[in-house]
């Protein structure tokens, strides 16, 4: 059994957290929020972000960094993607041991194109560096939670570093494939937020199945349009990270994204809808992210592009549809 250090505690993190701690190792999370850490020592429990779950009795959480930095070799990163830069760094500051650092977050920074591996490869000095690994694939933290069978691909360029992940995850609810596409695997989770707001916005418009499973199977396209142009593995979106995730984001109740766009759908601004759900839909900045690489490279997103119209310059969603349905003839 190790000791395992789990940066977060959301959702995910605290959903990771305890199936690591199911697993028999020693866990210890970090959080910025005190009265989060209290409850999770005191009550087993995180109500805001795991309704009604009673946690394993040995999961532990502090709000002293270094302590939780200094707990374990393995650390899980789990915060949103805006937050990665600036708590790796904090993280920089406290380390003095070389770590691993396995990554479950699902994003793009815009601007400087970075997936989450490559910013924490930045913000880490590279003597501290053992590694890093991304956990991904279709997995809402509800259902892990309640032992609910999930599966999902950790994907690292260094194969010992993808079998460590594999193994202190694994158990019989909790399925994990390795896969040695980085890339790929980190673009399939961070794009199916965009196709899932999407998603939800059909939805929110009474539009029906078809829809949705027009913007599933275009989304997966562009999904690899653009991974491909960044160096995955195509192969890789017809996998859990990939066709996977799209599928379990667009259609679940439990999906942010979809619930952020279905709130769209229904009339209400953006600042209305992520006010109303409290915890972070990715989707938002990840659009943002795309429809600038779109641009970049030169490669065609229709949907990354007509959501971006409609968070950022005010396109209403009627249009957005209307727009993509009515757009020159193609092939498939
Ligand atoms: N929820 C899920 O089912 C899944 C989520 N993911 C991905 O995991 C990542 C995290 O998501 P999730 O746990 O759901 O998010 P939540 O919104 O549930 O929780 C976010 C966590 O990050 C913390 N946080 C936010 N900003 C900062 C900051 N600047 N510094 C330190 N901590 C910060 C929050 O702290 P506080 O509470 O104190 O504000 C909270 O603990 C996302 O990229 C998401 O896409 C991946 C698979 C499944
Ligand atoms: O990535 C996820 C499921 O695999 C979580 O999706 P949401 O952020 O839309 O809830």
């Amino acid at each position: 059994m190790m000791k395992v250090s789990v940066i977060g505690t959301g959702s995910w993190g605290t959903a990771l957290a305890n199936v690591l701690s199911e697993n028999g190792h020693e866990v210890l999370m970090w959080g910025k929020t005190k009265a989060t850490i209290e409850e999770i020592n005191t009550h087993h429990t995180n109500e805001k972000y795991l309704k009604d779950i009673e946690l394993h009795a040995k999961l532990a959480a502090s709000d002293v960094l270094e302590d939780v930095v200094h707990h374990a070799e393995i650390i899980i990163i789990a915060v949103p993607t805006k937050a990665i830069r600036s708590v790796m760094q904090q993280i920089n500051q406290v380390i003095n041991n070389k770590k691993t650092f396995i990554h479950v977050s699902k994003g793009i920074e815009p601007h400087t194109f970075k997936r989450i591996s490559e910013m924490i490869t930045e913000e880490i000095d590279i003597e501290y560096m053992e590694g890093v690994a991304v956990l991904s694939g279709p997995s809402h933290a509800e259902e892990l939670a309640l032992k609910h069978p999930t599966t999902v691909a950790v994907a690292s360029e260094n194969e010992t570093i993808r079998q460590i992940a594999q193994d202190i995850f694994m158990n019989e609810y909790f399925r994990i494939y390795t896969n040695d596409d980085l890339v790929g695997v980190e673009i399939g989770g961070a794009l199916k937020n965009i196709i899932a707001l999407a998603a939800g916005i059909t939805d929110g418009l009474g539009y029906g199945d078809n829809a949705k499973a027009a913007l599933m199977t275009r989304g997966l396209a562009e999904i690899t349009r653009l991974g491909t142009r960044m160096g995955a593995d195509p192969m890789t979106f017809l996998g859990l990270a990939g066709i996977g995730d799209l599928i379990v984001t667009c259609t679940s109740v439990h999906s942010r994204n979809w619930k952020c766009g279905n709130m769209l759908g229904k009339g209400l601004t953006l600042e209305e809808a992520l006010s109303n759900m409290g915890m972070v839909v990715e989707g938002v900045r990840t659009t943002e992210a795309a429809n600038e690489m779109a641009d970049a490279f030169g490669v065609e997103m229709p949907i990354t592009q007509s959501l971006y119209k409609v968070l950022f310059e005010g396109l209403d969603v009627h249009e957005g549809v209307q727009n993509l349905m009515n757009r020159e003839k193609t092939n498939e």
